[in-house]
C-alpha cells in the first residue's frame, strides 16, 4: 500500500487529488458565483461521471451530437474543483456545465438558490469499488495489489472522494437545499432511452426523435469507447504521462464485483453497507438481472 498523503490532500475533511490541486481556489469555492442556468453533475468517483459528461455534451451541443466537433467531452463539462489554468469559469458562456466530486458541504453556497440544476449520479458501491481498484493502478492515486487491501482503503474512505457512504448520504440528506435529481447508473444501463428522457425533462431540453436516437446511440458504452472525445486516454496521457490505452472505459457493466470479491468479502461488505445505509431510501441494483 502506498503513502496516501503523497497522492491525496485533505481539505475540510475531504480527500482531493493532490497533483495539480489549487488550494487557493478551494478556499474560494463557497463564494463562487452561481448562475441560475448552471448545471452540475455530481458523482462519487467511478459512478459514471464521464458517461454523464458525454450525455450533457450530446444533449446541449449539436456539433458533439453530429460528431463534427472534436472538443474533448470533459472540456465543456469541466471538473469544478480542478480548474485548468487556461480555463476561466467566469468567462464561460451560459449555460455553464460543470462536473464535481465535491461533498454537499463544500459546493458554492449559491447552489442553494435552488435554480441551478444538479444531477447526482450514483452506482452500487461494490461496482464502484471494483472500478476504482482498477483505475487506481493507472492513476496517481493510492493503490493496492489486492482487492482485499483496496476494500480496506475504500471502506475507511482513504481514497479520492473520501467515504462513499458519507458522500451519498450527505447529498441525499440535504437534498431539500438544492435543485437536485438523483439518477442511478444501473437504470441508465437497463433503459438508456427512458432514462435519457428523464434527464431531458429535468434539464428542460426537448430533442427531436432523430436527435434522441443519436444521443442514445452515442451514449452507449460500446460507442463511447470508440469515441476519442470521450476516451480518457488522451487526458491520462497529457496530464499524468500515462501511456496505457483503453482502460478508462473498462467494462461498463452491472455486477462486475462478482468477478473480484470472494463470498466472505461480499458478506463483510454487506454488513457494513447495511449498518451505514439503514433506512436510506434510494434503491440499489447489484446485478444485471435484478429489477
Ligand atoms: N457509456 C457508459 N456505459 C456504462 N458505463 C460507462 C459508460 N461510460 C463510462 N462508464 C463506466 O463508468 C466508470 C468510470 O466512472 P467515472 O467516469 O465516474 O470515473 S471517474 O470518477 O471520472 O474517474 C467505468 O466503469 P468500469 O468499467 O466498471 O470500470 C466506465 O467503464
Amino acid at each position: 500500500m502506498e503513502d496516501i498523503d503523497s497522492f491525496l490532500f485533505k481539505f475540510k475533511g475531504y480527500y482531493f487529488l493532490r497533483p495539480g490541486l489549487d488550494i487557493g481556489f478551494l478556499e474560494t469555492l463557497n463564494d463562487f458565483e452561481i448562475r441560475e442556468d448552471d448545471v452540475f453533475i455530481v458523482t462519487y468517483p467511478k459512478s459514471g461521471t464521464i458517461w454523464f459528461q458525454q450525455i450533457l455534451n450530446l444533449i446541449y451541443f449539436d456539433e458533439h451530437r453530429k460528431s463534427t466537433g472534436n472538443l474533448e467531452t470533459v472540456f465543456r463539462v469541466p471538473y469544478f474543483e480542478y480548474p485548468d489554468q487556461n480555463t476561466d469559469f467566469v468567462k464561460r458562456p451560459s449555460p455553464r456545465l460543470f462536473t464535481t466530486h465535491l461533498p454537499y458541504y463544500l459546493v458554492p453556497s449559491g447552489l442553494k438558490n435552488k435554480k441551478a440544476k444538479i444531477i447526482y449520479v450514483y452506482r452500487n458501491p461494490k461496482d464502484v469499488m471494483c472500478s476504482y481498484f482498477h483505475f487506481s493502478k493507472k492513476m496517481p492515486l493510492p493503490t493496492t495489489s489486492t482487492i482485499e487491501e483496496f476494500m480496506q482503503l475504500f471502506l475507511e474512505g482513504k481514497v479520492l472522494g473520501s467515504l462513499w457512504f458519507d458522500h451519498i448520504k450527505g447529498w441525499h440528506e440535504h437534498k431539500s437545499l438544492f435543485n437536485i435529481e438523483f439518477m442511478m447508473y444501473e437504470e441508465f444501463k437497463k433503459d438508456l432511452r427512458g432514462s435519457m428522457l428523464k434527464v431531458c425533462k429535468f434539464l428542460g431540453k426537448e430533442l427531436s426523435d432523430e436527435d434522441m436516437d443519436t444521443v442514445v446511440s452515442q451514449a452507449m458504452f460500446e460507442n463511447m469507447k470508440l469515441d476519442p472525445r470521450a476516451n480518457y486516454d488522451n487526458i491520462l496521457k497529457d496530464q499524468f504521462g500515462i501511456q496505457e490505452k483503453g482502460h478508462f472505459l473498462r467494462k461498463g457493466t452491472i455486477g462486475d464485483w462478482k468477478n473480484y470479491m470472494t463470498v466472505e468479502q461480499n458478506e463483510r461488505f454487506d454488513k457494513i453497507f447495511q449498518k451505514n445505509m439503514k433506512d436510506f431510501p434510494l434503491k440499489f441494483i447489484w446485478d444485471m438481472n435484478e429489477e
